[in-house]
């Protein structure tokens, strides 16, 4: 059974797509990497996933359950660090996992989960108004992780995290993998993906632009990896040999003896390197500089990937608040919501 599954899953606001006839797969112990520039319809997906919003047209399942007819029944089973959650500023960060624990029925230790997000057991103590975006961000992780959920849906997952925190959660994300959980996430900040996805959507302008594993999206993108060989004066081939190999598509020399040939296909480059060593070209060194993520993610969606770090600037005033005060399901009840921790617990 696929983890998540979209059948022309569309989301439009008046005359804007958000989302555009949605068909994606993501089956049961994935990692599986969400990638697209601000305004792409990230949000959007996660958000009819978990029934935060109805789609205007298509459906979706998660973890088998219909997402709109079987609502509770996934939110049982999936833990969610939502995207521009709110907590309540003035209880601490325990009461926040201590709530979380009652709504979803878990039995984690409140310090466990503490311990595995990395805050600090007195901060916890402290309400969460103190807290720096990062601290807010390992809280709410921790909540996503109450109640060991089979699928767990992070929305740019890394904001506000500083090195050590995004190593803490893409370990977090392994282990999860690790024991059968699937994992969803979106993230502008495609080194992450790459370090642990199975495999990445592209999301350009509300369309799936195309599913691949890294591999096979370095080897369909057509972005060339190169190798970068030094020689000691000038190579004793001429450059029209090595172009014709099959694979290499270019190959200019650079300053300092430096010759750079780009190939589509691996295969080439051991090619390349035998016909410069049977030619009696002194080489002294060589490199290989693979095509990276960003130059994929170019490829794709043809937006440079610094401009999709940008922060985003998006009127949500028609999308129900999220909350991760009960692992960010809360949903549109509560969301309406006017129910506080504070009052729940009766302070
Ligand atoms: N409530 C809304 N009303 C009108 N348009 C909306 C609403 N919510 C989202 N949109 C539009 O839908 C599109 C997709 O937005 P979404 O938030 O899903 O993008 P995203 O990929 O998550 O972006 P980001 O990376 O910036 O968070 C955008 O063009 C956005 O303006």
């Amino acid at each position: 059974m696929a983890a998540i599954e979209t059948t022309g899953l569309t989301k439009r606001y008046g005359e804007e797509t958000a989302l555009e006839a949605l068909e994606l797969t993501v089956e049961a112990g994935e990692v599986f990497g969400f990638l697209g520039p601000n305004g792409a319809g990230k949000t959007t997906t996660i958000d009819l996933l978990l029934d935060f919003i109805r789609p205007t047209e298509g459906t979706a399942t998660v973890l088998g359950y219909d997402t709109h007819e079987e609502t509770d029944a996934v939110r049982d089973r999936v833990g969610i660090l939502p995207d521009g959650f709110d907590l309540w500023e003035r209880s601490s960060g325990t009461r926040h996992l201590e709530f979380a624990l009652d709504s979803k029925g878990g039995t984690e230790s409140p310090d466990a989960l503490l311990e595995r997000v990395g805050l600090d057991l007195a901060d916890a103590e402290r309400p969460v108004g103190d807290y720096s975006k990062g601290m807010k961000q390992r809280l709410a992780m921790a909540m996503a992780l109450v109640g060991d959920p089979e699928l767990l849906v992070l929305d740019e997952p890394s904001s506000g995290l500083d090195p050590h925190g995004i190593r803490t959660f893409q370990e977090i994300i392994r282990e999860e993998a690790a024991d059968g959980t699937t994992v969803f996430f979106s993230s502008h900040i495609l080194g992450q993906v790459a370090a642990v996805c199975d495999r990445v959507g592209i999301l350009d302008g509300g369309e799936l632009v195309t599913v691949d594993t890294i591999a096979g999206l370095r080897e369909r993108s057509g972005v060339g990896s190169s190798l970068v060989v030094d020689v000691a004066g000038e190579p004793s081939v001429d450059h029209t040999e090595l172009v014709d190999i099959d694979g290499v598509s270019e190959v200019t020399a650079e300053k300092n003896g430096r010759l750079r040939v780009t190939y589509a296909d691996p295969a080439a480059k051991a090619h390349a390197i035998h016909r410069l060593v049977e030619s009696g070209t002194p080489i002294v060194d060589f490199d290989i500089e693979e095509a990276t993520l960003e130059d994929l993610f170019s490829a794709f969606t043809g937006v440079e990937a610094e401009s999709v770090r940008e922060e985003k600037a998006v009127d949500d005033s028609t999308v129900p608040q999220r909350t991760a005060a009960d692992g960010g399901l809360a949903g549109e009840s509560a969301s309406a919501g006017s129910v506080s921790v504070d009052e729940e617990v009766g302070r």
